[in-house]
Order: C-alpha cells, then sequence, then structure tokens
C-alpha cells in the first residue's frame, strides 16, 4: 500500500527531500508551507503531489512527516502535533541542521501516536526557497539520523527505505556528538566567512576599487556569507552552546598568529600553514561506496531544444573530454539538470569556469 508522506516547508532543502520521493512509486506526496507561492510551485513543477492547506489537514492524513522548515519553527510544529488527535501512528523526521534542540522537543513528546527519528542531510546551498530545490541535491552526501526516545529500530528502517532515492549516505549519530560536529565543520565556518565579508566592507570606502578586484580566493571562502541571514541566525542561536566556546579558540588562535607575524617567525608560520594543507588536502573528496561517482559537474539547463548540444559544444571548444552524461529531472518548461561526468579533477575545475563564464549554473557535489 502507498505510503504518504507530508512534507512541511517547501524551500531548499524539504523541495528536494520531496523531489526524491517523488521517484518512489509507492509513495503519495503531499506538500504544505506558509507561502502559498511555494506550493502553487512545487505542484506545477511536480515537486509534491498534491497541497494542502493547513499542517493539521496534511498531518492528519500522513504516514510519514519531514519537517523541513527553520529549526525554531520545527520546534513549534513538533508541539501542535503534539496537541493534535491523530487518527494514527505517524513517524515523523526533521531535516534541521542542529538536533539537540530538536530532540530535546521530540524526546518530551506525550501524543502516543507520534514516533520520531531526527534526520540532517549533509548538503546544501547558499540559495534558499523552493526554486532552488534539486532531486540530486543529497547525491553521495551524508545523510545524518538521529534516533530518540520515541524512535523505534523499524522507524530508522523505514526512513532509510522512504529516502533510497536522496542517493546519499545514511548515518547514525547521537545529537550531542551531530551538533559538535556541525559546530566546528558548518556553524562556525559561517561565522567566520560573514565576518571576512564585514572586514573587506570595513575597507571599502577607503579602496573603492578593491572589490572588483575580489578573485577565486575571497569568493571561495567566503561563498557561504551569500546563505539565507535568518536561517543562520537561527542555527547559530539554537548551536550557542558549541559556538561560543569555538570563538573562544579562534580569538586566543588568532592572537598566536598575529605574535607570530610580529615576531617574524618564518618557521612556525610555515609549520602553521603547512599543517593546514596536509589536513585539508586530506580531507575525502569523494566517497567510495555503493554509488559509483566519477569527478562530476551539475549543470542547471532549460528544457528547450539545443541545451544539451550547446553546453557539449562549449566544452568540446575547450578540449574538455566528458566520461558521461546524463539527464537529471527534466520537465516540460522548468530547469533541469545534467549530470556531466570527467576522468580528472582538472577536468571537472575547468568544466565549472567554461561552462559559468558562459553564463550556465553549476554544482560539484562533494
Ligand atoms: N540550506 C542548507 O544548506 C541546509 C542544509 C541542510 C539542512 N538545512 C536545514 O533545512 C531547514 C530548511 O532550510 P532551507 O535551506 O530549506 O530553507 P528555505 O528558506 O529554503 O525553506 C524553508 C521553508 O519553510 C517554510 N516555512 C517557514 N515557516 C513555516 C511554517 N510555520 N509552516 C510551513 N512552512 C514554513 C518557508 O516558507 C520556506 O519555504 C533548516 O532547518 C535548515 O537548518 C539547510
Ligand atoms: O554548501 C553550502 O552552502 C552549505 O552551507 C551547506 C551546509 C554546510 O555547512 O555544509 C550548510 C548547512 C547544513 O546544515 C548542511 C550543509
Amino acid at each position: 500500500m502507498k505510503k504518504t508522506i507530508l512534507v512541511t516547508g517547501l524551500g531548499l532543502i524539504g523541495g528536494s527531500v520531496a523531489l526524491s520521493l517523488m521517484k518512489n512509486n509507492h509513495v503519495q506526496v503531499l506538500g504544505f508551507d506558509q507561502n502559498e507561492h511555494s506550493m502553487e510551485f512545487a505542484v506545477q513543477n511536480g515537486i509534491i503531489h498534491e497541497k494542502v492547506q493547513s499542517f493539521q489537514e496534511g498531518a492528519s492524513q500522513a504516514d510519514v512527516i519531514v519537517l523541513a522548515t527553520p529549526v525554531s519553527v520545527c520546534i513549534q510544529l513538533l508541539n501542535e502535533l503534539d496537541q493534535m488527535e491523530l487518527p494514527s501512528s505517524v513517524l515523523v523526521t526533521d531535516v534541521s541542521s542542529v538536533k539537540k534542540p530538536i530532540m530535546e522537543a521530540a524526546n518530551h513528546l506525550s501524543n502516543p501516536h507520534i514516533r520520531f527519528v531526527g534526520g540532517h542531510p549533509m548538503a546544501g546551498s547558499h540559495k534558499h526557497g523552493v526554486e532552488a530545490a534539486r532531486a540530486h541535491l543529497f547525491e553521495n552526501a551524508f545523510y545524518l539520523l538521529v534516533p530518540g526516545r520515541l524512535s523505534r529500530e523499524q522507524d530508522v528502517a523505514l526512513l532509510k527505505e522512504l529516502l533510497e532515492y536522496t542517493y546519499s549516505y545514511m548515518v547514525t549519530v547521537n545529537e550531542e556528538e551531530h551538533d559538535k560536529m556541525m559546530g566546528v565543520i558548518s556553524h562556525f565556518p559561517h561565522l567566520i566567512a560573514s565576518s571576512l565579508v564585514h572586514q573587506a566592507r570595513n575597507w571599502h570606502n577607503t579602496y573603492p576599487f578593491m572589490h572588483e578586484l575580489a578573485a577565486g580566493g575571497f569568493r571561495d571562502v567566503t561563498r557561504i556569507a551569500s546563505s539565507h541571514p535568518s536561517m543562520w541566525n537561527d542555527i547559530l542561536l539554537q548551536n550557542k552552546e558549541t559556538v561560543v566556546p569555538l570563538l573562544t579558540d579562534w580569538i586566543d588562535e588568532m592572537q598566536h598568529l598575529k605574535e607570530l607575524l610580529e615576531a617574524e617567525d618564518d618557521v612556525a608560520l610555515h609549520t602553521y600553514l603547512n599543517d593546514a594543507k596536509q589536513f585539508r588536502d586530506g580531507l575525502p573528496i569523494k566517497k567510495k561506496g555503493a554509488i559509483p561517482s566519477f569527478y562530476d559537474v551539475y549543470v542547471d539547463i532549460q528544457d528547450q531544444p539545443g541545451a544539451i548540444s550547446e553546453v557539449t559544444h562549449i566544452l568540446a571548444q575547450s578540449s574538455i573530454s566528458i566520461v558521461n552524461i546524463e539527464i537529471l529531472e527534466i520537465r516540460e518548461g522548468i530547469t533541469g539538470a545534467l549530470r556531466l561526468s570527467f576522468q580528472t579533477e582538472r577536468d571537472q575545475k575547468r568544466t565549472q569556469l567554461v561552462l559559468s563564464r558562459n553564463g550556465y549554473e553549476t554544482t560539484i557535489a562533494n
């Protein structure tokens, strides 16, 4: 029998989860968002099967609910759900970037019909909104699952099965380790990226031409500063327990660097830079697993005649050989994506460069 899944919060992440659920013939995907336009877009573009008029209306029909709203809204929705008269048992999950406050709220629920397994797909973008949703967003990424007081083994197994078409690696962690790790590799870097942009902005009056010179380095290190401020506000406040001590350590580290520079300690400075390089170079770029992966580039394209040959022509002109090409999610009238695979990282990088010079939007899913 088909499972009915309600996705609440049809933005970048909710829309992308919904798109992957739509690939499963055994599910019916309902969507709810406070923004009517997002719901309409989702129906028109095949992101969900149907919209519902309220969270309650969807919840009362659902076997599974995915909460994909900002973290603090997710906590409110869990509390609303707790008060609802649900006709039968419902498995609830979320996608929030912070897990301790979510699991705390979930562990306190008393509605006997609710089961809960926390979730966090570890991929995203600086974009937001349903228009940015992509079925391939989570491909080859980790998808973290966090069981709690209301989770049974079969709930975790069911979620893994339903989320199969995200093509991600499901890993179970606890909320404590989740928030600490995310603090270090996701939340705190966000603060640093924003602070670097502020520093450049403060110099803008002195050197008005400077921002024109901001090339790859500045752009690479500050891309995430372009993310949705209200979402990050929420994340940083909800994980301040982790982020504040990291900030204290960082200030000490900056002080140490300042001293090295003032003392012109080139040996210590070189060691510092080299140690960072060694660790950064050792980060896994591509995971090996059930899903074979090359050096892939995703290219957003319009569904119009000649769209694919235009892309391949541009690459041929730059002598870049494509190993494989796959069309993902093309439906009439909306943007779709091409997955281009290359043999080397160099070709992957060059492709991004030449295609973006030609006005294409590209993504590398690591
Ligand atoms: N953006 C990322 O890179 C990323 C990655 C992984 C997880 N997350 C998590 O995913 C969640 C959503 O983030 P996003 O990037 O999709 O944001 P988004 O802004 O693209 O989408 C959020 C959606 O929630 C809707 N919403 C807000 N309040 C609502 C309510 N009361 N009822 C119904 N809908 C409501 C908004 O209208 C919007 O469509 C956040 O918890 C975030 O921490 C984000
Ligand atoms: O790629 C980006 O823009 C992201 O910020 C994605 C990112 C991350 O920090 O890696 C951001 C928040 C999430 O919870 C998961 C992924």
